[in-house]
């Protein structure tokens, strides 16, 4: 029987169904502008599914606003997921931005589209998900974080590398697009640190750091060998009003909570600990550009992007300016090490060369936007409770 073929030779079997139904016509029918028109028609065929082979092999399902992707998100209940599933909703549609996660959804998010259930350990679970839900991206954000993977390295080493061999595989199987997230953490203390390059050593001194590196080697190693479409942003410390995962860069989230809410805040870094930093509105649009990148122009799959380098001491002076007689004291504990261990900045020009990353956010715009973000959160708060 002769159906039509796999997705991705959908577009040449269409256009060369076409050409034989036109053959069929009797030759009276045809003018010369049609047959012209016939030829222009076969031409952007052929021309859209050139570029859309071009440099991955597989076709950019994106570039077709009647035929958006289907997304699945891994581990979308942290900070990063619940922002991203929003972001991609607006641009895709509600019902194709599938959220996963093991923990129970907040009635809110459960109310804003699909949500499922997806334990990144259970391969059999993950492939009936991206059958059933006929998935083309896959966004992986599940992952234990820098200073919550020292408490406990054995879950760390099954949710972060096991973890990443289930997605990477599962996006070979079924020819997703994936994404997963690197970090400044994937840098330890004999890399260049001020400015880090996006190709240096890499002997990253958390099990965090070594499951990214690993996450990292093992995409490119898949691109090349499988054609896989791997993409990997290394993200600085990124800064949200929801409640970060248990980072070492969450002191830059906790600050303005506590404030906001009491005019204090225990920093556990030392005031002159200098990290790189990004606003979550940058890190959104920069995964998103970076995805919607045609493959053919990316000179690398991993590259680093950043925003601004801040120590505690700095961003907490630029606070003082927006929310006066704030008092910030410093009692470093374990962090610090890892801290030291990381990059100071960030050399993010590689992005800014191969796709054209710009950021947004400087600090006194972070600092605007974050002490909105969180007294409008607290104002939320407040009135759910008073009803
Ligand atoms: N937040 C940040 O500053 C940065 C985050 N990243 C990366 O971005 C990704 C998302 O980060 P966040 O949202 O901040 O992390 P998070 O810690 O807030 O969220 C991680 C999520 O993974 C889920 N998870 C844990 N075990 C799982 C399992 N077995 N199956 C499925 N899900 C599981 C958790 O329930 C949690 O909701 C991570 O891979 C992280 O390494 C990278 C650089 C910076
Ligand atoms: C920078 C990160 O990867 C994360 N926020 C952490 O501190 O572990």
């Amino acid at each position: 029987m002769v159906g039509p073929p796999a997705e991705g030779h959908q577009l040449l079997w269409a256009s060369s169904v076409g050409y034989s139904r036109y053959q069929a016509l009797p030759l009276k029918v045809f003018r010369v502008a049609d047959l012209i028109r016939m030829f222009r028609r076969q031409l952007v065929a052929l021309s859209r599914l050139y570029s859309q082979y071009l440099g991955n092999g597989y076709p950019d399902r994106n570039s077709n606003p009647h035929d958006p992707p289907r997304i699945l998100i891994t581990g979308s209940l942290g900070q990063l997921g619940v922002e991203v599933a929003r972001f991609l909703r607006g641009v895709y549609g509600q019902e194709n931005v599938i959220m996963s996660d093991i923990i129970k959804p907040s009635n809110e998010v459960f109310n804003e589209g699909p949500f499922i259930f997806a334990d990144i350990l259970d391969f059999k679970g993950l492939q009936e998900i991206v059958v059933m839900h006929r998935i083309d991206w896959l966004i992986h954000f599940s992952a234990l974080l820098s200073a919550i993977g020292e408490q406990n390295v054995p879950l760390a080493i099954r949710v972060n590398i096991e973890g990443v061999h289930n997605a990477i595989e599962l996006a070979k199987q079924y020819k997703l697009k994936i994404f997963v997230p690197s970090t400044i953490g994937a840098f330890g203390p004999e890399s260049p640190r001020n400015p880090t390059p996006n190709v240096a050593v890499q002997r990253p001194k958390t099990i965090y750091g070594v499951s990214k590196v690993h996450a990292e080697l093992l995409g490119e190693y898949y691109f090349h060998r499988y054609g896989l479409d791997f993409r990997c942003l290394r993200f600085p410390g990124v800064i949200s009003s929801d409640p970060p995962g248990g980072g070492t860069t969450d002191y830059a989230v906790a600050i303005f909570h506590d404030v906001l809410q009491t005019g204090r805040f225990e920093c556990y870094l030392s005031p002159d600990t200098r990290l790189p930093m990004m606003y979550i509105k940058d890190c959104l649009r920069a995964l998103w550009e970076f995805m919607v990148t045609p493959s053919a122009k990316l000179k690398r799959r991993v590259y680093n992007v950043t925003a601004m380098s801040f120590t505690p001491e700095e961003l907490a002076a630029e606070i003082a300016k927006q929310v006066p007689e704030i008092k910030v004291t410093y009692r470093p504990d374990s962090r610090q090490l890892i801290a030291d261990s990381w990059p100071q900045v960030f050399d993010d020009s590689a992005a800014r060369e191969d796709w054209g990353w710009r950021h947004e956010y400087d600090i006194t715009k972070l600092v605007t936007a974050m002490v909105d973000d969180v007294s409008r959160q607290k104002r939320l708060r407040h009135s759910v409770n008073e009803l």
